[in-house]
């Protein structure tokens, strides 16, 4: 597909010179998914996923997973992009060209996007909601083909919901009490869990849009039946409704998490689904193409920690004080 003319117009208006990353690598997984890195103008690599899944009539849903920042500075543990350090927030132009390159790469059009790889959407809430306009406006995907998620930066969730957007808000929550989540969640010591579900609340009455949720399943850390009930209670206390998406652990080098069995998976979401909280366990794709997000940057680039200064003070005192 090549680039819409009025998202070339506008580049040019703003000065910005209108070209295309090339593309650094490629992995292509058995299953069609396809991982691949792209080199920035100043030979930064981000990573841009194309998931292919064809429904029972045919046709094929093509989601992009963009990136939204050249690494990321909040560290969650179980993540090989906090591992890797954060060099800088992308511009609109550099987000909106990852969905171009899926396009090109699969000759397909891009159908759903996802705020999901590389980056903390909400540490660069300016170029993603530009971006997220472009992909809305000129190339035509509708806004609620389009997810953003965060693991929670204080005071976004509440501007974000001044925008109301009809996408869908995703929050990675991890855990269902705050000492837990702090252990995983580094960034949540600045933003106590019962503040992220009172924003969430009220981002809800905001944009009557549900907020739905991602829960990364560690073995043996946040996996037990225990963990489900107390989540279903944190849940209900604030509100109905609610969309539990469980994502498998992606094994990454160095981790000390495990992925847990199926078994406990399940459990773990019919104990949700039993306290009428709607549950999907995401199935894992392209897992042989070295996967988990981060991971295929991290071994091509090495980048220093918060080491550029295109990110705002405000967003680094978040990211240092996690
Ligand atoms: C990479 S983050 C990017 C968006 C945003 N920073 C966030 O955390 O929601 C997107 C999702 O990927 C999940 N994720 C990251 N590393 C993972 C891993 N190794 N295994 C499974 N899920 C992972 C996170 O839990 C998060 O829900
Ligand atoms: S899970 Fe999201 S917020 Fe956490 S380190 Fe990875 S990209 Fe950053």
């Amino acid at each position: 597909m090549k680039v819409p003319q009025a998202f070339r117009d506008e580049l040019q208006e703003a000065g910005w010179k209108v070209g295309r990353s090339p593309i650094h690598r490629t992995v292509t997984a058995d299953d069609g998914t396809i991982k691949l890195l792209l080199k920035l103008e100043d030979n930064r690599l981000v990573e841009t996923v194309g998931i292919p899944v064809e429904d029972e009539k045919g046709s094929v849903r093509l989601t992009a997973c963009v990136s939204s920042q050249v690494g990321c500075p909040l560290r969650c543990s179980f993540c090989a992009t906090g591992k890797g350090g954060f060099s800088r927030n992308l511009q609109r132009h550099e987000i909106v060209e990852q969905v171009l390159a899926i396009e090109d790469l699969f000759k397909h059009r891009v159908t759903n996007v996802v705020f999901m790889g590389m980056g903390e959407p909400m540490l660069n809430m300016k170029s993603v909601l530009e971006a997220h306009r472009c992909l809305n406006k000129d190339i035509q995907i509708g806004q609620r083909m389009i997810t953003i998620s965060t693991v929670g930066v204080p005071n976004t969730i509440r501007k974000l919901a001044t925008y109301k957007l009809q996408s869908t808000l995703a929050i990675s929550l991890h855990a269902p009490s705050q000492k837990l989540r702090e252990n995983i969640v580094p960034s949540a010591k600045a933003y106590p869990l019962e503040a992220l579900m009172k924003d969430c609340r009220d981002y809800f009455l905001e944009t009557n849009r549900r907020v739905s949720f991602e829960y990364t399943l560690l073995a043996g850390v946040n996996d037990s039946v225990e963990h489900a009930i107390e989540l279903a209670e944190l849940l209900h206390r604030w509100g109905r409704g609610h969309h539990v998406n469980l994502i498998p652990f992606n094994p990454i080098e160095g981790s000390e998490y495990r992925r847990p069995y199926r078994k406990a998976m399940r459990a773990f979401a019919a104990t949700l689904e039993s306290r009428k909280i709607t549950t999907s366990i995401r199935q894992t794709r392209g897992l042989d193409a070295s996967a988990a997000c981060g991971q295929l940057r991290n071994e091509f680039q090495k980048m220093p920690l918060l080491g550029d200064d295109s990110i705002s003070q405000e967003d680094r005192d978040v990211a240092l004080a996690c």
